[in-house]
């Protein structure tokens, strides 16, 4: 009856099934492409110049990971909780990826009798970015996707459920399968910009089509499915905001003033013993419940890079990442003096691709920080997590409040500027050419590993539009190609912040390269780690190398000293005002 067996059993035995109780799925296999069949985790420690071996985040064994998972979904169980539904609910998966605290897949539980979950995978993720054509999502963050499906499909199963994984656009295959099961209703997790708002509008439309006749009575049912859309990606509930995210202040502090005084954050959603049974109905018509699919068969290739931070997708590694850093290592203790640097698993929480993917819920961090600080102690390291989580709030709800104003070139204050595309350097900035180590070595860390600190992220935004003078977009684009977290809130927000056409309410955000080498790499540590050509040299030259290193394709707009001293620069009189984030 029970269903909650072990992560490690079921992971050994991924070709059975641990659900007795669901005729559908006694003989179906997890089908996983080869890469994912053997999950091997073999924690390293932290690196270090020149050393060229990949670290893995978190750094906790499959058997640890398990572990973690299995205690943490006992936490959040609710083994006495009745549903009271009828019919068939389907849970459209999208930026969801978890079973804890998902409100979608509880309201499709409680509602019916059977839930059927469904993830598409749709063509349009794997087409071209906006504007300047490149990926829309590179290998890196498709890997990072078919990780969490796998992840995904094994958590859904050990509830005694499946994952129905199809190739195709929800707006198509939505209606075929709810029509298919007689669902009532598809509950999905709602998201807020154009490109996602439109398929649910598609998605909707298409439901309203289907009618259903067989073993409905009209009394209780109505004749087609409807698409219910959550909401679930923000700490703070949009429900629970102080006025609608139309009317929010446009400055990040006001906003979190406001919210911190007049709002509370919800508590996670918890977990029935069993969400089982799935529909009775079968999926021969289907074709069964469809692959998690390979690299290859999203017609992605990526060559296996040898250095630097590997993300392991999925709800298991999220809460295993939360466990590390929080517990195990006590780093929430002293995150707001780390949280700046660039090197290592440890300086910064790395919770970011798991919450874009929806693996983690920021709800379930705030209950994590909260008990942190019963259990051992509250500082401003503890609070200052939240207040990052904050800054994602921000730029969702500023996502609904500005619309495409966000990826347009002025931004939301629709600024006039002139910008370059100059190619020649774009170029170099995006492969690591610049002849400025800090942005060199950021740019080939993001393009190895999908990652970029969030100091790094803010010195390679201004080189490239303050320095460079190059359209902030094209930056963003290749963001939104490259990160793993990638989020268009998030990263639009962020951009249009460092080019000045946000809601900074300091226009000059100018990040000087000598001054955050200094600050932030005194002994050229990080550099030295992406650019092995600069171990040679003495700690204090690896960031201002000379002609030691390949030519600074621009100079600096503000002096262009490599000197570790800043404070002798002609800019200083805006480094002044940069604006510590
Ligand atoms: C140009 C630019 C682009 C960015 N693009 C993205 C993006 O696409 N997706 C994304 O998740 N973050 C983005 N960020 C924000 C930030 O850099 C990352 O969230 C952070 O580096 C992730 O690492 P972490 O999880 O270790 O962060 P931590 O320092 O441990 O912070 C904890 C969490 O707080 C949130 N957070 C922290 N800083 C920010 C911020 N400035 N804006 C929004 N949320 C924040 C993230 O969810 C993060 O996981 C961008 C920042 C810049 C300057
Ligand atoms: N999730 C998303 N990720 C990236 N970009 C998005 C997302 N959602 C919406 N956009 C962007 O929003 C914009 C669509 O808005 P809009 O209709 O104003 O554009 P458009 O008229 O096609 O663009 P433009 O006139 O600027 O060429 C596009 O730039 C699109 O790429």
């Amino acid at each position: 009856m029970v269903v909650l067996v072990s992560l490690s059993s079921a992971l050994r035995n991924l070709s059975y099934l641990p659900n007795p109780t669901s005729k559908l799925l006694v003989s179906t296999k997890i089908c996983l492409p080869d890469s994912l069949q053997i999950m091997n985790f073999s924690p390293k420690s932290e690196p270090s110049s020149g050393s060229s071996t990949t670290f893995q985040v978190p750094g906790l064994n499959s058997d640890e990971i398990d572990q973690v998972g299995e205690e943490t979904f006992r936490r959040y169980s609710l083994p006495n909780i009745r549903r009271n539904g009828v019919g068939v609910a389907i849970v459209w998966f999208r930026n969801d990826l978890r079973v804890l605290d998902n409100e979608a897949l509880y309201q499709a539980w409680i509602s019916s009798e059977a839930v059927l979950p469904v993830y598409c995978i749709d063509p349009r993720l794997f087409g071209t970015t906006h504007y300047f054509k490149f990926p829309k999502s590179g290998a890196l963050r498709a890997e990072f996707m078919i990780q969490c499906l796998a992840d995904l499909k094994k958590n859904l199963m050990i509830w005694g459920l499946n994952l129905l994984i199809q190739h195709g656009k929800p707006e198509d295959i939505l209606p075929t399968i709810a029509k298919a099961f007689e669902a009532h209703t598809v509950f999905a997790h709602k998201e807020t910009c154009s490109e996602e708002v439109k398929v649910e509008k598609l998605v909707s439309k298409a439901l309203r089509r289907v009618v259903i006749t067989q073993g409905r009575s009209s009394d209780q049912n109505p004749d087609n499915p409807r698409l219910q859309l959550i909401w679930g990606s923000t700490m703070y509930h949009i429900d629970d905001l102080p006025s609608n995210p139309g009317s929010l202040p446009d400055v990040y502090t006001q906003f979190r003033k406001s919210v911190e005084s007049k709002c509370t954050v919800r508590h996670c959603f918890k977990l029935p013993a069993s969400l089982g049974p799935l529909p009775s109905q079968s999926l021969d018509d289907l074709g069964g419940w469809g692959c998690v699919p390979s690299l290859n068969q999203l017609g992605l290739y990526q060559e296996k890079g040898d250095k630097g931070l590997r993300f392991v997708g999925g709800e298991n590694a999220a809460l295993s990442r939360v466990h590390e850093y929080f517990w195990k290592k006590d780093l929430l203790r002293v995150y707001k003096k780390t949280r700046n640097g660039m090197l290592g698993l440890d300086y910064s929480t790395k919770f970011s691709p798991w919450l874009t993917f929806g693996n983690l819920s920021p709800r379930f961090i705030y209950e994590e920080v909260k008990r942190y600080e019963k259990v051992r102690q509250a500082n401003d390291s503890t609070y200052w997590v939240l207040f990052e989580l904050i800054w994602r709030d921000y730029f969702i709800f500023l996502s609904i409040k500005y619309g495409n104003s966000i990826f347009h070139l002025g931004g939301p204050r629709n600024v006039n500027s002139k910008w370059s595309q100059d190619l020649i350097l774009f170029n170099s900035w995006r492969e690591g050419r610049t002849g400025y180590p800090l942005i060199d070595a950021n740019m080939k860390e993001l393009y190895t590993t999908g990652f970029m600190s969030n100091r790094g992220r803010q010195i390679v935004c201004s080189f490239l539009v303050r320095d460079m003078g190059i359209d902030w977009r094209m930056g963003a684009e290749w963001f939104e190609t490259c990160l793993l977290d990638y989020d268009p809130c998030s990263n639009y927000g962020n951009w249009t912040y460092g080019a000045g056409v946000g809601n900074d309410p300091r226009e000059d955000r100018y990040f000087s390269i000598p001054k955050q080498a200094q600050t932030y790499d005194p002994d050229g540590e990080y550099v030295a780690y992406w650019l092995p050509e600069l171990l040679a040299l003495p700690k204090e030259k690896r960031n201002s190398p000379g002609k030691e290193y390949i030519q600074q394709i621009v100079p600096l707009k503000f002096g262009n000293t490599n000197s570790r001293s800043g404070s002798s620069y002609p800019q200083m009189r805006k480094q002044k005002r940069e604006h510590k984030r």
